[in-house]
């Protein structure tokens, strides 16, 4: 094999010139528009790609190449499946470095994290793919030697609408399940990021899929709600903002779709004076500033008991000034741009109404300037972390999607399962204590989707993700998802002659 192209780019380099739509197993142009938009490389402001954003008659034609692959797909066994699956999480593992690479370039994270999220998307179709194999119904016996038995059987053509910040990552999280199950699904990136996703179309195909399994359209809401509205559509998955996940499901009732919603997330981290605190300021760390604090599941509001508050706040603020911001391609930076100017605009707008309602910023919330010059132009800001914090603050109540840690104090345990609970999200939120049984007890309290004791934001495939409130409903990874993305089918077999009412 050469050796990829993109492995060797660098940044301020890259730039895409074939189609960015996929149907039928190929790269296309769409057949129709709804207006263009621009792709940026956040790390220089460069703009690395101009595409059309498909219109109706595009996303039917994918719509349609789906369903006719469908046919093929949900004919196979969960082996035959499951051996495709495989190949294409084997492609991954193998490409992983162009993949980052691109992921890299096309969102910002740095290429030291853009790994570990290829990681987690094979890992996904590794599961998935374990799963479609062992996939099965029940047997049940009835009277007089007449039987039942279920049916697992798939939805149809799914979609898949995503989020920015994750690109190849929630490409691969949605589409392993639903091919899994025997679905075909037609997926839309965000506009921001719409390169990666074309990645996982190619690996599919050369992995043996039946051409339109998986196909990618390009655009924003419009695209988007042509296919939310579509007839031939079975479901919709969708990861992103609330007020959009409300249109979502609004849309999608019209048609009684079933939807998934990955949405946003304000989670709380309680951190106890008897926890390690070595691993609690990592862990508090982790929970900010992963993809330059652009996670869904951030744990942003950081109550810290009063005991331990100043020697924690030390250590945070000390650790979090050493976070090296810069060029995202370079192995050693652990923090890069933000996704875009008008986004970085408002996190640092965010920073500005919190000093101005009473916070002190202990460091960053401030732009950037990397001193290489071809980084001048990039949407670069320094981690910023917050104390003198009060739960009525903006900062501590509004999803700020951006390096901004808010740390607040309390006293007690009641007192701060109150405090954590009260928001309207329920994404995730963590503890840190030496204490088992506190450990349980306050995790069995909180309202939230994924729970962690003694770390945060690690995401193995195998357990469930999700939200309660309005952070959504649905799960992503995990056996659970098997249900989101198939549906039961009950066959009643009378072995005797029926026993007529009339
Ligand atoms: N829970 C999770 O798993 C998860 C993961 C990542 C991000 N998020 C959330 O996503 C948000 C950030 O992402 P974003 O800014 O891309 O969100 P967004 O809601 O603006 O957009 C998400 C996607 O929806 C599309 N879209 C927008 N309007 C639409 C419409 N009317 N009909 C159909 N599609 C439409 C967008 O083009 C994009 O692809 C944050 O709130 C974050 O918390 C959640």
């Amino acid at each position: 094999l050469q050796p990829s192209p993109v492995a060797a780019m660098s940044t301020g380099t890259f730039v895409v010139s074939q189609p960015l739509n996929y149907r039928g197993g190929a790269r296309v142009e769409p057949a129709d528009a709804s207006g263009t938009e621009k792709a940026f490389e956040p790390a220089t402001g460069r703009v690395i790609a101009t595409f059309t954003c498909s219109g109706e008659k595009e996303v039917n034609l994918a719509v349609q190449n789906a369903k006719a692959a469908f046919k093929i797909w949900s004919q196979k066994s969960g082996m035959e499946r499951c051996r495709i699956l495989l190949e294409a999480a084997r492609i991954i593992r193998e490409r992983e470095d162009e993949i980052a690479t691109v992921e890299c370039i096309n969102n910002g994270k740095s290429i030291f994290e853009a790994r570990l999220d290829i990681d987690t998307s094979w890992q996904c179709l590794e599961y998935y793919a374990g799963l479609a194999a062992s996939m099965a119904g029940e047997h049940i016996q009835l009277p007089g030697g007449s039987f039942g038995y279920t049916r697992r059987e798939p939805l149809g053509v799914c979609v898949g609408i995503g989020a920015w910040n994750y690109p190849f990552q929630i490409a691969s999280w949605k589409s392993a399940p639903a091919l899994a199950c025997g679905n075909a699904m037609v997926f839309k990136p965000s506009p921001f990021t719409p390169v990666s996703a074309l990645l996982l179309a190619e690996i599919y195909t050369e992995a043996g899929v039946p051409p339109g399994l998986f196909n990618v359209v390009q655009g924003g809401a419009a695209t988007g709600q042509f296919l939310c509205q579509h007839h031939d559509v079975a479901k919709v998955s969708f990861t992103g903002s609330v007020p959009t996940g409300m249109k979502i499901m609004e849309m999608s009732a019209k048609g009684i779709k079933p939807v998934t919603l990955e949405l946003g997330g304000k989670s709380p981290l309680i951190i106890f004076s008897d926890c390690d605190m070595n691993n609690a300021v990592k862990g508090a760390l982790m929970a900010n500033f992963l993809t330059q604090g652009q996670v869904c599941c951030n744990g942003t509001r950081v109550f810290v008991q009063k005991e331990i508050l100043d020697k924690f706040t030390e250590e945070v603020v000390k650790q979090t000034q050493r976070i090296k911001i810069g060029d995202p391609l370079l192995e050693d930076t652990r923090m890069g741009p933000l996704i875009n100017r008008p986004h970085l605009e408002r996190v640092l707008g965010f920073v500005k109404v919190a000093k101005e309602q009473g916070a002190k910023v202990l460091c960053g919330g401030d732009i950037y300037v990397p001193e290489d010059p071809k980084l001048k132009d990039g949407y670069y800001m320094r981690p910023c972390v917050l104390t003198n914090c009060r739960d009525d603050m903006t900062c501590v109540k509004e999803e700020i999607f951006g390096p901004v840690m808010s740390i607040l104090s309390f006293d007690t345990e009641a007192e701060v399962l109150e405090r954590a609970n009260d928001t309207t999200f329920g994404l995730a939120a963590g503890v840190f204590t030496r204490d088992i049984q506190r450990a349980h007890r306050v995790v069995a309290e909180l309202q939230a989707g994924t729970c962690f004791i003694n770390n945060y934001n690690v995401s193995p495939v195998e357990l469930p993700f999700g939200g309660y409130k309005k952070s959504g409903f649905g799960r992503e990874n995990g056996r659970v998802t098997i249900e989101y993305y198939s549906q039961l089918k009950t066959v009643c077999v009378e072995m005797g002659d029926v026993e007529s009412a009339f």
